[in-house]
């Protein structure tokens, strides 16, 4: 298997005369979660669109498994391999459909349970995976809270066995409460199905125990990425550390030697 799998290159999109990306370019290797992260208007998810071909970029390239995105065949194997989870679990979920038919239906489209019972049956295993249960199944979206809205369109996303995921702020709409019982499941689903995921979030508190790696967009360009350890304990660009220092500390000690630290390096 490749280690690289989903690849940037060079990402550059203009909106008129204003460029939104310039020059963005990471790769997404197998089994690892890549964390986007940068605050509002930095350009996640242009570069996101330009990702998943939902925008053109005036420049640069995608490629999957090692191969340029190009094409109907190489289109239809990404689509299927690569799955979203959006933000908005109100919006993101069709009102009219039961959970049952949310996450059985790439499961029919894609042939991979062609009878109803054996839909149904595989839906009740993804449920249990993510936290819900077969009473869950024909219920509609809008008897479920924020987070088990998530919880259904991850198990939605998993069912067609992707590779990778593609998480674009799953949490940001959800309360602080629940936000880590979500991250949790994707960490959790991650690590058990072998899945590749680029998670996106505006904050860094977020994805602090998730992810491998970090790309941290400033601007529309690519301030720093690194290892989880070169972006928390040793940020090199100035926006890393202005984005970690709006990060809370929940350890008051931990605060205290921050606030310590960041008065001597202001003298
Ligand atoms: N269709 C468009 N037309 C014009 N400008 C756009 C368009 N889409 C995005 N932009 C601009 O490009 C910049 C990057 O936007 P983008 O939505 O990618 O950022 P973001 O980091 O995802 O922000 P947010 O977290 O608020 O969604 C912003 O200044 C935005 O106003």
């Amino acid at each position: 298997m490749r280690s690289d799998l989903l690849t940037a290159d060079g990402l550059t999109k203009r909106y008129g005369r204003f460029t939104a990306i310039e020059d963005v370019s990471f790769t997404l290797r197998a089994g690892e979660v890549l964390g986007l992260v940068g605050e509002s208007g930095s350009g996640k998810s242009t570069t996101v669109r330009c990702l998943v071909g939902l925008t053109k970029p005036d420049a640069g390239t995608v490629s999957y498994d090692g191969e340029p995105l190009q094409g109907r065949a190489a289109w239809h194997r990404f689509r299927r391999e690569a799955q979203m989870v959006f933000q908005d679990p109100y919006a993101s979920l069709n009102p009219r459909m039961t959970v049952a038919e949310i996450v059985g239906e790439g499961l029919r489209v894609h042939g991979i349970e062609r009878t109803a019972a054996g839909r149904r049956a595989r839906v009740t295993t993804l449920l249990g995976q993510v936290g819900l249960d077969a009473g869950d199944l024909d219920r509609y979206p809008r008897s479920f809270s924020g987070g088990q809205r998530q919880r259904i369109a991850i198990a939605r996303a998993i069912a067609v066995e992707p590779r990778v995921l593609i998480c674009d702020e799953p949490v940001s709409a959800l309360d602080v409460s629940v936000q880590a019982q979500v991250v949790n499941v994707l960490r959790d689903m991650g690590r058990e199905l072998g899945l590749s995921i680029l998670f996106i979030a505006h904050d860094l508190a977020v994805v602090r125990y998730l992810c491998d790696r970090l790309v941290v967009l400033d601007q529309g360009r690519i301030a720093e990425q690194g290892t989880r350890e070169q972006i928390y304990d040793n940020p090199q660009a100035p926006y890393t550390r202005s984005l970690l220092a709006a990060v809370p500390i929940p350890d008051p000690a931990a605060e205290r030697e921050r606030r310590h630290r960041q008065k001597e390096s202001a003298r």
